[in-house]
């Protein structure tokens, strides 16, 4: 299996998500239709041709480090589509959290179908997750190392749900610490991605120092991606990010860099004054970025990012790869990492 991130290794994870759906006629086959669509797998009328099914980041990370633990990638295919599942479940249910009507540049699932269909969708969504898992059994896995990776599986969902909970009840709270906010994204979005690292490793049949340099290589990982998407937030380029410009302002999120001038800035309290009114309009949001800049809260995120890509790579050479593949696939994991460093998008 060649393990870049080419059109090849895609298609086969997008393969195996699919093929843990239930094959049903007539009516149903419109219910399902609701997560193809999210999925990007629907035109209908809907979306666009080549619609985007997002980065496949989480499975890729499956793949990879089940292959650098010393095990075979394909046998953990069920894996890299549950973890994706799990993943796309999560994006239906934050949409209707966060009342998002877009999401990979087309309108989400519950601004279509409406929000008990978004509930529901996302339900079952949660439930083929599992289900893709179970396949492993169908892959050769001993029933006992399945059976591990579900409950391990099902822990890291509660993380998540953790995680999102606090990020929703910090919403409107303007004393949030820097060490606050990493305990939510260490679970709301590295408990995901560190566990696809985890349970690639466990699926491979590997020893507790590489399982545990793995899942450390992946909270390492996960922490520095959701600090760039907080950056990407404010300062990236709307043709790149496909989100407005300066959207988290606007939008009067709570992300990493606002936590940090609300902790650190002279001119905190005219930021939180800001944060207070209902809605930002420009000339607020230009106040707000003005503040930031002069606290160098950008500069503060963007050393925070790279301190955790330093420490995903110390993870990594902490495995002792015993063939070629597994070397390969560390290496893999390196070039991975090195490229979500400074994404654009
Ligand atoms: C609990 C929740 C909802 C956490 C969401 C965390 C997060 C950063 C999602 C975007 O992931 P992504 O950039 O990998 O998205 P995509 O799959 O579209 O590439």
């Amino acid at each position: 299996m060649n393990m870049t991130a080419t059109p090849d290794v895609r298609y086969q994870i997008q393969a195996e998500m699919r093929a843990a759906f239930p094959v049903v006629e007539g009516r149903l086959s419109r219910f399902y239709a609701m997560q193809e669509y999210h999925l990007g797998w629907r035109n209908e009328d809907l979306t666009p041709a080549d619609a985007d099914p997002g980065k496949l980041i989480r499975p890729q990370l499956v793949l990879l480090a089940c292959a650098a633990a010393g095990g075979d990638p394909q046998q953990a295919l069920p894996l890299a589509a549950g973890i994706q599942l799990l993943h796309d479940f999560s994006l239906i249910h934050d949409d209707i959290e966060d009342d998002s009507a877009m999401r990979r540049g087309r309108r989400t699932l519950w601004h279509i179908w409406g929000l008990a269909h978004g509930i529901n969708a996302g339900d079952a969504m949660f439930v083929i997750a599992h289900l893709a898992i179970h396949r492993l059994s169908e892959r050769g896995l001993p029933a006992e190392r399945v059976l591990s990776i579900l409950r391990r599986f099902d822990e890291i969902i509660l993380r998540i749900c953790e995680g999102q909970y606090l990020d929703l009840s910090f919403e409107g709270d303007l004393s949030i610490t820097p060490a606050d906010y990493l305990t939510m994204i260490g679970g709301k979005t590295a408990a995901l991605i560190a566990g696809a690292a985890e349970l690639g490793a466990r699926a491979a049949g590997a020893d507790g120092e590489t399982v545990a340099a793995l899942a450390d290589f992946g909270r390492a990982v996960g922490l520095a991606f959701q600090i760039e998407d907080d950056i990407l937030g404010i300062w990236g380029a709307p043709e790149q990010t496909g989100k407005p410009f300066a959207a988290d302002l606007y939008r009067r999120k709570v992300s990493l860099p606002v936590v940090h001038a609300l902790t650190h800035s002279p001119e905190r309290e005219r930021l939180a004054d800001l944060y207070r009114q209902p809605t930002l309009d420009e000339a607020a949001v230009m106040q707000a970025m003005a503040i930031l800049d002069a606290a160098g809260s950008r500069a503060f995120c963007a050393a925070m990012a790279n301190e955790h890509h330093q420490d995903a790579f110390k993870a990594l050479d902490r495995l002792n790869p015993a063939t070629a593949a597994a070397a390969a696939a560390r290496n893999q994991l390196r070039s991975l990492t090195q490229r979500l460093i400074g994404r654009q998008a």
